[in-house]
């Protein structure tokens, strides 16, 4: 039991970073109880990430001390964390996916009494640590082949054998199906139990008031409010990290359908080894209507839209915008798509959005760089540009408002404002949405949703592809659910959440195969 004496298992005092002009965080007090888990969250941009990577060490701060346990610890790099008893789970895995979980986990720990015990010493200590955490995983599978929700599980796995009391997760649920969420908090709540102390950056205020005791708030770099969990509300949370009120719902009215827009017949699309991800895949999109697609990740939404932006060739099949078939010559490329009136924002930003190192105005236009508004003669105008970036930057709020900072350098969910508001801007036809508001704080995402609607009721077609099933039921017009690569089922845009999940299950589906 934590007695009122026990120290805080971390004190920050006084954490103050800057990036240039920018003020990541100012001077930030907080106190995490030990054997709590304790949720951070913040609008994008508001220093979050920033924190945290100072506490692992990836970051040094300008001023403040850090304290674990009631005792100041110096944090000059990763290993001083791990040393401290602070381990991160990181958002995108850092693990060598030809490697078993325990050379895994054993990687990195080489200098450590443990690994000097030898292979099998490891492999038992493995052992204890899962059955002690009800961390169910083979210590011989090769982790590239499995599934993200395991993977993040020897992340987890790692951080424990190399003897973490405080586990910090960023953003831990952004690639899990609804299932494998539900488990990795089952697995917080026994890290709990046994005295563990848990960090949790997440934007999803549901999990915060699910799993967390105690919630702080961040916003524009200072830490601005801590709450006990059970004596606040997801509206309270959401207007002291935006300060004003959000909308936690989708305000929209009925859908007037105009003609068809997009039209996908019979679309069959291959992966590089050959296997079919999209297997005749038929549906229209109208002027006028969001259509959903609702799915777990990995049934061949991403590979539909890819194909219908002109990313993937596909194997067969007939795409057409306004009655005219797309790459009928046999040429098929994002370019010709565009020029069909087609925007695209892709799911995956980093890959395919935005190049990381261009300034924000460079990819505020790209794609659109033959755009006549964007030339002078044979030459870009930048200066047309700039000023182009800069009308976007002040309408969707992006921050820091500054075109000529390199997109690297900017919060992931400001990234993802770069991306949505080029392809909207561009008044398209049709636009296509992967995963709009993955990473996006709550004030952008009632932003973004209210964007799409006004461009639905302009009379656009919008086919949206989300795993957030919220997201799907408040804004799609028409839902249809893939499984394995075909669409299993077509329920009506207020069906409840449970008839749709066991759609994206294929309950549904193989019931009828049977
Ligand atoms: N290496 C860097 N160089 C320059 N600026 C940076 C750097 N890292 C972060 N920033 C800036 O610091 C601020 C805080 O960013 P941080 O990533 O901590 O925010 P966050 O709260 O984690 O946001 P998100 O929810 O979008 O991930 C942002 O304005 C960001 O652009």
């Amino acid at each position: 039991m934590t007695s009122p004496t026990t120290p805080p298992a971390i004190e920050l005092v006084g954490i103050d970073k800057r990036f240039g002009a920018v003020h990541a965080n100012k001077s930030i007090d907080l106190s995490i109880a030990r054997g709590t888990i304790h949720g951070i969250v913040g609008e994008n941009g508001a220093g979050k990430s920033t924190l945290m990577s100072i506490l692992y060490g990836f970051y040094q701060a300008d001023a403040g001390e850090i304290r674990v346990g009631g005792a100041p610890v110096a944090i000059t790099d990763s290993q001083a964390a791990i040393r401290a008893g602070i381990g991160m789970v990181h958002q995108h895995f850092m693990l060598v996916e030809n490697f078993t979980v325990l050379e895994n986990v054993m990687l990195g720990a080489e200098g450590g009494v443990l690994l000097r015990r030898g292979t099998a010493a490891a492999r038992a200590e493995l052992k204890r640590i899962e059955r002690e955490y009800g961390l169910d995983i083979d210590p011989d599978a090769v982790v590239e082949e499995l599934p993200v929700g395991l993977q993040q599980r020897v992340e987890i796995l790692k951080a424990l054998y190399r003897g973490a009391e405080i586990l910090i997760l960023d953003e831990p649920t952004g690639v899990l199906t609804p299932a494998e969420a539900d488990h990795l908090f089952k697995i917080l709540g026994q890290l709990r139990a046994q005295g563990k102390t848990i960090v949790l950056i997440t934007h999803k205020l549901r999990e915060i008031l699910a799993v967390t005791d105690n919630v702080s708030v961040m916003r524009r770099g200072e830490m601005v409010a801590t709450r006990k969990t059970a004596e606040t509300s997801a509206e309270e949370l959401a207007e002291l990290m935006v300060g004003r009120r959000v909308l936690l719902h989708v305000e929209k009215g009925p859908a007037h359908p105009g003609p068809v827009v997009l039209s996908v017949e019979k679309l069959t699309v291959r992966d590089a080894r050959g296997v079919t991800m999209v297997d005749g895949v038929s549906f229209d999109v109208r002027a006028g209507e969001i259509v959903g697609i609702a799915g777990v990740a990995g049934n061949g939404q991403s590979e539909l839209l890819e194909a219908i932006a002109g990313i993937r060739r596909p194997s067969a099949g007939t795409i057409r915008v306004n009655g005219e078939a797309l790459g009928a010559d046999g040429r098929l490329d994002p370019a010709r798509v565009r020029a069909s009136g087609l925007a695209h924002v892709p799911e995956d930003r980093h890959h395919m959005g935005l190049v990381l190192s261009f300034e924000e105005n460079e990819n505020a236009i790209l794609g659109y760089q033959t755009d006549p508004k964007y030339l002078k003669g044979p030459l870009l105008d930048i200066d047309a540009i700039r000023a182009d970036a800069r009308a976007k930057i002040e309408r969707y709020d992006i921050r820091p408002p500054d075109c000529r900072l390199r997109t690297a350098n900017f919060s992931g969910g400001n990234q993802q404002k770069i991306v949505l508001s080029r392809e909207i801007e561009r008044d398209p036809a049709v636009l296509l949405v992967g995963q709009p508001t993955r990473g996006v704080d709550i004030g952008a995402i009632e932003f973004i949703h209210k964007r799409l609607v006004a461009l639905r009721d302009a009379g656009k077609a919008i086919l949206l592809v989300s795993v957030e099933l919220d997201e799907i039921r408040s804004l799609a017009d028409r839902i249809l659910v893939m499984f394995a690569g075909r669409i299993v089922g077509t329920p009506p845009a207020d069906a409840d959440e449970q008839e749709i999940g066991l759609m994206m299950a294929g309950i549904e589906a193989r019931e009828a195969a049977e």
